[in-house]
């Protein structure tokens, strides 16, 4: 198939199951959000695919080829995490080009895309601004064009605008719609916060149990690209947790999943 195939049989630590059966199908240019209670291993899921930890039971790969390690990947990865983990001695603008260094290397003549970038998430005059002049969202800002400018295929983001204001939040959220827009990669991205995987995904898989499985594979309609205080949202949120109350601490009766799916065919 196209795109990601994602299938764990288990991921141990210290001889301890935190994965178990998992199987997730994604197409390219899907925005898709993990959501569950904190320690139901999102962030070691991505850390699999991301192939940061090969120590797993099970097939990563990308349209049928292993996505087996950072730099062997057939897919063009981009990833951004809660820190923005910016180099302090470079400019945005050199914090942007430092993820295009291998294709600088690799295609001669390559023009950087890193000022178009900057411009995009509305950086066009902080270019040559040090990371410690810039405010907290600015930061993300200029991560979030590191992430786009190897123009990735699949895209992994763990709480990436964690702890923002509200407004910063929805601006970034904004930004970052807009450029999947127009690159359209594949894009997992972790959050505990539901109101965001509404506003942003497609669909959301929402995590439980021990060891923790997909408990429920959610299609979003309605709220996709609305701030995270805006009716569609609240109204998105309203309804799946009154059909589903113990979701968001990774409990489901299955019997409630099939009356979900009955309704709404
Ligand atoms: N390197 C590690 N060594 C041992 N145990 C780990 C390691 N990384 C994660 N774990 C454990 O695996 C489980 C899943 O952790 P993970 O960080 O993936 O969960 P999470 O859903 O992302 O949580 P949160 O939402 O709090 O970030 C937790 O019990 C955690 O303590």
């Amino acid at each position: 198939m196209s795109g990601l195939r994602i299938h764990i049989r288990e991921k141990r630590f210290d001889g301890a199951p935190v994965l178990g059966e998992c199987t997730i199908d994604a197409a390219p240019g899907e925005f898709i959000a993990l959501v569950g209670p904190s320690g139901s291993g999102k962030s070691t899921l991505l850390s699999l695919v991301a192939g940061l930890d090969a120590d797993y039971d099970g097939d990563i790969t990308w349209n049928g080829a292993p996505l087996s390690a950072v730099g062997e990947s057939p897919a063009h990865m981009g990833m951004m995490f809660q820190e923005p983990r910016l180099m302090p001695w470079l400019n945005a603008l050199d914090n942007v080009r430092l993820a295009e260094a291998e294709r600088v290397a690799r295609e001669p003549g390559y023009q950087s895309n890193a000022p178009r970038l900057l411009e995009e998430v509305g950086l066009g005059e902080a270019q040559h601004v040090w990371p410690n002049h810039l405010s907290g969202g600015m930061q993300r800002r200029v991560a979030l064009a590191r992430a786009f400018v190897v123009e990735p295929q699949l895209l992994l983001m763990d709480e990436p605008f964690v702890s923002l204001d509200m407004p910063t939040g929805n601006r970034l959220r904004r930004s970052l719609l807009r450029l999947c827009e127009r690159q359209r990669p594949l894009v997992l991205f972790v959050t505990h916060d539901l109101r965001e995987a509404l506003a942003l995904a497609d669909r959301v898989l929402f995590f439980g149990d021990t060891p923790a499985r997909v408990l429920l594979d959610h299609p979003v309609e309605g709220a996709r690209g609305k701030d995270l205080e805006s009716a569609e949202v609240a109204s998105a949120q309203q309804v799946l947790l009154a059909r589903y109350p113990q979701l968001l601490s990774g409990i489901l009766d299955p019997s409630q999943v099939q009356t979900y799916d009955e309704d709404t065919a």
